[in-house]
């Protein structure tokens, strides 16, 4: 009967244990999941209908061996190729393009003087957080001084700019070299970071399998490296990446105006993605639980993704307009910016209702009206402890999984919308999230899967929709990597309701006691 009904059978051997390492490959029942390939126990998480199998070769070679020098390739030199697009420049030779890639002394005086800023804030004595214990029992600090610092730099910025008016044309143009250096200081870093992950390791306890040596330069090794008392991931992601994302698009406005005049359409694009920004430092502690902090290692996808590609492609509608002014009209741009202030406070709302049930004693909350409800899920430790955790059934978590991405996708959306008409270029940053969205809704499927085990099916069967290439996908089973088939939104609420129908509401059911599966339907 599959998987579901066998954990509910063995209720004590279920729990499958959780761990954040290296996955390996595994066949739950049909399914195929990621799991920790040191995690022995998991043949607990369904004794009688988990196998383990070996991977197959092509795959290992794929993620081994092909996706991290290609993507390392790919990615650095597309960062010199869209800063030149961005420009006027009508022919990119490699000539130009390697002229720029190292930078010149303002990019270097930039870049330096940005860094040495971002890192004094996160040694300024303020209120330490601590983010989710990870499996070796370490709370990671970090300074909680992230609104604070976001008007510091705003203020000091802005004091820059009256001192030098040519500061933002100037940043405009020398855009390329200013993505040279960061690529040059991020390479740096990652290499550093790999010599510290095999020489110093601030957790040796952290084990996690040794692999091809492009492939840890991708990924990282270490979870929460600190680098002279600075908490490397906060410094790279939250403090620089998203601050530079801010300077950046206000030094393009600038640069717009004083080329073209003021327009509607660019002020709404920066707006909204100021908007966006501030929420991320306010909701900064919020971030410290996410996927980045706690899943993934500090290595190229995380430290340079945040150093050099959030400069260069979250900022990209906006360096495209102050070359290529927007045809917009200001009626459509006030459209925009109301669609864009919406969906921005909709991805708050999603991403403030979870943090405040989960913050809030027992649960106990109330949400759109409501006591909030949800499923007191266990998982264990790699100690073999069990943890308790919760899920919400109630407001936005219990109407459909992940609709922040949704939300967010939107927002995105509407802040590359100033730039219809002008192709493409506009809206790469929009397509670009589409994928990455997609694809973390999958990992973050998959780690939940793991993690819950039957509590997490029973959460899919409860909430059956999930966002995924902006339709509905009914995911029953939490089975992100099964690629089921895409429903329509239409086709997925018949489903939904259907079934609901049929095994009554949650109010209908014991919450506690064993659901009737109707496991096959999604497949
Ligand atoms: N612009 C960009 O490039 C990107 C932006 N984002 C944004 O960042 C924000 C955070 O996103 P992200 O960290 O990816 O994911 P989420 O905030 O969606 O968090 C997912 C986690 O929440 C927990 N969870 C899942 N369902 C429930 C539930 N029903 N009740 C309680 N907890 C639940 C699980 O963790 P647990 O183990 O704690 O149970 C799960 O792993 C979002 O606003 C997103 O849009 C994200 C990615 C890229
Ligand atoms: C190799 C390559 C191109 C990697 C890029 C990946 C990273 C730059 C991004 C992966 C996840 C992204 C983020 C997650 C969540 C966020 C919260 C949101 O409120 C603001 C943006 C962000 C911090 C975002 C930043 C870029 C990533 C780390």
């Amino acid at each position: 009967m599959g998987l579901f009904m066998h954990c509910l059978d063995a209720e004590p051997l279920t729990l499958p244990t959780y761990s954040f390492s290296q996955p390996s490959f595994l066949r739950v029942d049909r399914r195929v999941v990621n799991v920790p390939v040191h995690c022995l126990e998991l043949e607990l998480f369904c004794c009688r209908c988990t196998k383990i199998m070996k991977p197959p070769e092509w795959y290992d070679v794929v993620r081994y061996h092909i996706v991290p020098p290609v993507f390392l390739v790919v990615f650095t030199v597309a960062v010199q190729y869209l800063a030149h697009v961005g420009q006027e420049e009508t022919t990119l030779t490699w000539r130009l393009a390697a002229s720029t890639a190292l930078g010149n002394s303002f990019s270097w005086g930039c870049v330096g003087l940005f860094s040495l800023w971002a890192v004094f804030w996160l040694q300024v004595p303020s209120g330490l957080v601590h983010g989710p214990s990870t499996l070796f029992g370490y709370r990671p600090p970090y300074q909680d001084n992230g609104v604070l610092y976001y008007w510091a730099s705003l203020v000091g910025f802005v004091t820059m700019q009256a001192i030098y008016p040519d500061l933002s044309s100037d940043i405009f143009s020398n855009m390329p070299e200013l993505l040279g250096t960061l690529n040059v200081v991020a390479l740096t870093l990652c290499a550093l970071l790999l010599l510290k992950g095999y020489f110093r390791p601030q957790h040796p306890e952290d084990k996690h399998p040794s692999r091809p040596l492009l492939y840890e330069f991708y990924t990282g090794l270490e979870l929460h490296p600190r680098i002279l008392g600075v908490d490397v991931k906060q410094l790279t992601n939250c403090r620089i990446g998203m601050m530079a994302w801010q300077v950046l698009i206000l030094a393009f406005y600038l640069a717009g105006v004083k080329r073209h005049g003021f327009s509607a359409a660019t002020l709404v694009n920066l707006l909204l993605q100021s908007v966006f920004v501030a929420k991320f430092f306010w909701w900064e502690t919020g971030y410290f639980s996410t996927l980045d902090i706690i899943l993934d290692r500090a290595g190229y996808y995380i430290c340079w993704g945040c150093l050099v590609w959030v400069p260069c492609l979250y900022t990209f509608s906006s360096y495209y307009l102050v070359a290529h002014p927007p045809i917009v009209s200001t009626t459509t741009a006030l459209l925009i910016a109301l669609l864009g202030l919406l969906t921005i406070l909709l991805n708050y709302r999603v991403d403030y209702e979870k943090q405040m049930f989960r913050r809030a004693p027992g649960g106990k909350c109330d949400l759109w009206g409501k006591p909030a409800r949800f499923i007191m899920a266990q998982y264990k430790d790699s100690s073999g402890n069990v943890q308790t955790s919760k899920l919400l059934l109630s407001g936005f978590w219990g109407y459909a999984r992940h609709l922040n991405y949704t939300f967010e996708l939107l927002a995105s959306l509407a802040w590359c919308l100033p730039g219809l008409g002008l192709g493409v270029w506009p809206f790469l940053y929009f397509i670009f999230l589409t994928c990455l969205l997609v694809h973390r809704t999958f990992r973050d499927e998959e780690k939940c899967a793991l993690k819950y085990g039957h509590h997490w099916e029973r959460y899919c069967r409860e909430v059956p929709l999930r966002n995924e290439y902006g339709a509905f996908q009914i995911g029953y089973r939490g089975d992100a990597a099964t690629f089921g088939k895409i429903l329509s939104l239409t086709q997925a609420l018949e489903v939904y309701r259907e079934d609901r129908n049929k095994n009554g509401t949650v109010e209908d059911t014991q919450l506690q006691a064993p659901l009737k599966p109707n496991l096959n339907k999604a497949e």
